[in-house]
């Protein structure tokens, strides 16, 4: 090398120094600012006396950390202290100055990622992520409270404020074993100086404003958490602050398709759904569908919805599966008038020119022949004899001839004749319809995501609705439900619908509402039954229940009358001995027995709702209604009255779906069954 060329190269390595020496001097005023704003939030809080951790290393990134994290009653705050001076906050984001910020949300929201991830499994139980806040806290200017998605924007002044809100889940025992979590799965931070290409000599460290408690460090295996135990397994308040490991890796999850979560009566299907759709709905633009076959259950889901996730309840539907369909109806401009009575009409005339020979055959009888057309034939959209003529009827337990599948054929095709001349449909049609539209134009998807609940009392193209409306994109579709709570006519396979859940088909088996009691009386009712769950060959659920209760009270009475009387006298009894009328709830199989029963309540002088208006909150009456109706609902007390004594010949579906209508009833109760039957003294005795 020449002297010249050697000259140069030297030039060359000091320009690179002095370049690099500008950029750690612009890094390190940064950093002073920065440290500057943390002072300033660790002063607020130090002076309040909160505790808090400063300055911890993320275990997902050698150079990441988190500016503090304080748990507090209200939650556990995930804080990126911001000195920044000239900040407008829109409606799209965070700017500062004329440069857009948003990815800061972003960032401090993946560190809340992060905090969810270590608190998700703290033994028994984990903490849901709706109680782990993203703070950005600005230290200069007046910011205000603002939210953007699920973070929160704060002045530093309002900052105490937001700490000290959010309700308080959390007692002081449980924040002290969280902070501990926290503790470990955070070490403090140390700096690493990143991209020096010289010998750093590094000079003594800035004095830094050390203020405030730290908390102290503690071995989270060596943790009591009997009182988490204990808050899981009070009702709703705890699981929406509380969830099994198990059930919160299934909220966070991200599931790239359709989804099945399956799981026997009381696993927490339902509150793990909540708890998904509020997941999305914090963390994604666009509107959210919440539905289910009961039209009552949407309403119940809404107060229970608002209450975990009040900022977002705005962006999600509750609403019916058929006023889903009459929705995209109207979109649409379709008009169908849905008239059941001229539907029942419209039957009735086809039946009398049925073929009643060969459908009566096997003890079938006009209703059994009624649900064939409404949830075999026009609930899977079969619309050619071809079609049906190799149906396989899953969910039918009585095989039929070809004969009367011909007859079953000439019935559905003059009932559909019926129903034209009188320009009426009826809730199969609505369905379908809407279905058809949805398929058919693709710019019809108001939903990012839909979660349907209580899946199995759908009719396949009532399924086929909602996964036209969100397709296979990825968490798009949640389908929830148990084949074991089916009480409709019917039956589908996810494969029949086009719904491929292969991978994303998840079983809950822990049983969190009912006591041994009650689930082992509820069990004898479906002991050793295969039922159609929907997922072909995915393995049937166990039900583990873990809590002891009261015995449960069977009754039986040979009349209806004498059971409506110790009905009155036992409800009026469990007032007496300290059961909330709030809690009690009276269900039956039919409208009337349950009409029969509400009057003799009101008789007595009780205070009674029907479930067909109840919305979830509390209400000092006590329930009345069909088990139909109490689909996916609990009470703390529940007094069924079941079928009378059925004919031994009872169609050996018919039986099945009475067995499971029990098994329905009695497990939506949390502590007191009694159950009083009618059965007529035999004419030996
Ligand atoms: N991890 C949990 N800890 C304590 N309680 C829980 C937990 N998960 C669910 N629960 C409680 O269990 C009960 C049943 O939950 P949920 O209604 O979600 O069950 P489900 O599977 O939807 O029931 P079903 O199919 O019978 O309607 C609720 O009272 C809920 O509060």
């Amino acid at each position: 090398m020449t002297l010249a060329g050697a000259a140069d190269d030297h030039e060359a390595i000091a320009e690179a120094h002095a370049r690099a020496a500008r950029e750690h001097r612009r890094a390190a005023r940064l950093y002073d600012v920065g440290g500057a704003g943390e002072d300033a939030v660790a002063r607020v809080l130090s002076a309040a006396g909160v505790a808090f951790l400063r300055n911890r290393q993320r275990p997902s990134t050698r150079r990441g950390d988190i500016d503090f994290l304080v748990v507090a009653a209200a939650g556990v705050f995930v804080i990126d202290a911001k000195a920044w001076s000239d900040v407008t906050i829109t409606t799209r984001g965070l700017a500062r100055g004329q440069d857009d910020c948003s990815e800061e949300l972003d960032a401090v929201g993946r560190q809340a990622d992060e905090v969810e991830a270590a608190l998700a499994d703290l033994g028994d139980v984990g903490l849901a992520p709706r109680h782990v806040h993203p703070v950005l806290a600005f230290t200069r200017g007046r910011v205000g409270c603002h939210r953007a998605g699920r973070v929160l924007l704060v002045g530093i002044e309002q900052l105490l404020q937001v700490i000290g809100g959010h309700g308080c889940p959390l007692s002081a025992a449980q924040v002290s074993e969280v902070s501990a979590r926290l503790a470990e799965a955070f070490p403090p931070y140390t700096e690493r100086m990143a991209g020096a290409a010289v010998p750093v000599l590094r000079r003594r460290p800035r004095p830094r404003v050390e203020v405030g408690t730290q908390l102290a460090a503690f071995d989270v295996r060596e943790l009591d958490l009997t009182e988490l135990e204990r808050a899981a397994r009070l009702p709703i308040e705890a699981w929406m602050t509380w969830l099994a490991p198990t059930q919160l890796q299934y909220v966070r999850r991200q599931l790239n398709g359709p989804a099945r979560l399956r799981g026997p009566a009381g696993t927490g299907k339902t509150v793990v759904a909540l708890h998904r759709a509020a997941y999305l709905a914090e963390r994604h633009p666009g509107r959210l569908l919440v539905t289910s076959f009961v039209k009552t259950l949407p309403r119940v889901q809404r107060n229970l919805y608002a209450a975990l996730s009040p900022h977002t309840v705005d962006r999600v539907d509750f609403s019916g599966v058929h006023a889903v369909a009459r929705e995209v109806l109207l979109r649409h401009r379709h008009l169908l008038r849905v008239d059941q009575k001229g539907a029942e009409t419209a039957f009735n005339l086809a039946w009398i020119g049925a073929d009643r020979e060969a459908l009566g055959r096997q003890g079938l009888d006009r209703s059994y022949w009624r649900d064939e057309i409404d949830r075999v034939i026009k609930g899977r959209g079969i619309t050619t004899f071809e079609g049906y003529a190799d149906l396989n009827r899953v969910g039918r337990r009585t095989a039929i001839d070809p004969r009367q599948r011909r007859a079953a054929w000439d019935l559905y095709v003059a009932y559909e004749g019926q129903l034209e001349r009188r320009g009426v449909g009826d809730f199969a049609d609505l369905l379908l319809i809407a279905r058809d539209l949805v398929r058919a134009d693709p710019a019809d998807r108001p939903y990012r995501f839909v979660i349907a609940d209580e899946i199995q009392d759908l009719p396949l193209v009532g399924v086929q609705l909602l996964h036209a409306l969100v397709g296979d994109q990825p968490d798009g579709l949640t389908l929830v439900g148990d084949g074991q709570q089916s009480i409709y006519a019917g039956g589908f396979t996810l494969r029949e619908a086009g719904i491929n859940v292969v991978g994303r088909s998840v079983i809950f088996e822990v049983n969190y509402r009912n006591t041994r009691q009650v689930l082992d009386m509820a069990a004898s009712f479906v002991a050793g039954e295969d039922f159609d769950d929907l997922d072909e060959g995915a393995p049937r659920g166990r039900i583990e229940g873990h809590r002891d209760g009261p015995p449960v009270r069977c009754e039986s009475f040979p009349d209806r009358a004498s059971r409506l009387g110790a009905l009155v006298a036992r409800i009026l009894g469990d007032l007496a001995a300290g059961t909330p009328i709030d809690g009690m709830a009276v269900l039956a199989r039919t409208r009337r027995e349950a009409g029969e029963a509400a009057t003799a309540l009101r008789r007595a002088g009780l205070a009674v709702v029907d479930l067909g208006d109840y919305d979830g909150r509390q209400v000092d009456a006590v329930k009345t209604g069909t088990v139909a109706r109490a689909k996916g609902l609990e009470f703390e007390a529940v007094y069924f009255l079941p079928a009378d004594a059925e004919p031994a010949d009872l169609e050996a579906e018919v039986a099945q779906r009475r067995r499971h209508e029990a098994f329905v009833a009695l497990t939506r109760t949390r502590r007191w069954l009694w159950m009083g039957s009618v059965a007529p003294p035999s004419p030996a005795s």
